[in-house]
């Protein structure tokens, strides 16, 4: 594999599958690096005989899954997940993250708060001191689809920024539509000072479902670098 993208999520996802999986329920987030994660947990249970059950955060964990021959199972017959792993749009020094590129935030912010630890994966471009220097797309706002433009008001008279619905691009005419069948807001944000504040700030507002700030939730990521190490960040 030559592109050092490619290899530097490869890289990440195999260190924290073989750092942190052992035998029982595992929680799979969503995006490309997970796909990563996915193989190397599909290698362990073929090379080692490791038994896990995993639980999918979207349609395309899901997919993931199946296609690995890996166990599915789900939340309701397994509320209590040993470990998490998923990607993030942009990390922080203290791990506070941005999520939802992918639309997936919701199902991934339970799965996150039902495991006993949440270890996230992610190329070098994800590193950041503060949020914001590397992801310009804004904060994922899930919101019910009626309630669009109130919570887009909402969120500019309470926080300032502005939002974007996002849309589908050329193969939908229209807005994307999550798993759940809400939309997604992209706010773009500005001078923020407290995430946590932001975080329960944006999930108060009537409509909202939930929003792709992390605050407090990850204890571990793995960062795959350009040169081919692995930097690790531990709050
Ligand atoms: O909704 C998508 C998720 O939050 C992904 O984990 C995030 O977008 C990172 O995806 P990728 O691994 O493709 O960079």
């Amino acid at each position: 594999m030559n592109d050092p993208v490619e290899t530097a999520k490869r890289l990440a996802a195999l260190k924290a599958v073989d750092n942190h999986v052992v035998d029982g329920i595992i929680g799979i987030g969503s995006g490309s690096t997970v796909v990563y994660a996915v193989e190397r947990l599909a290698q362990r249970v073929k090379d080692e005989g490791l038994e896990v059950i995993c639980v999918p955060s979207s349609f395309q964990a899901k997919q993931l899954i199946i296609q690995h021959g890996l166990k599915l199972g789900d939340l309701e017959m397994h509320p209590e997940l040993k470990v998490t792993i998923d990607g993030a749009d942009e990390s922080d020094q203290k791990l506070t993250l941005i999520k939802g590129g992918g639309g997936c935030l919701t199902q991934e912010k339970i799965l996150a708060s039902c495991a006993e630890e949440f270890v996230v994966i992610a190329d070098y471009r994800k590193a950041s001191q503060n949020l914001g220097e590397q992801w310009s797309k804004g904060i994922p706002v899930e919101v019910i689809p009626s309630a669009y433009r109130a919570v887009y008001q909402r969120i500019e008279k309470m926080l300032g920024g502005k939002s974007d619905l996002r849309m589908s691009g050329s193969s939908k005419a229209g807005p994307v539509v999550t798993d759940n069948g809400n939309f997604i807001l992209d706010w773009k944000f500005e001078d923020v000072k407290d995430w946590k504040e932001v975080e329960i700030c944006l999930n108060m507002i009537p409509g909202v479902v939930e929003n792709g700030l992390f605050v407090g939730m990850a204890r571990k990521a793995y960062f795959g670098m350009s040169d081919g190490s692995v930097m690790e960040r531990t709050v």
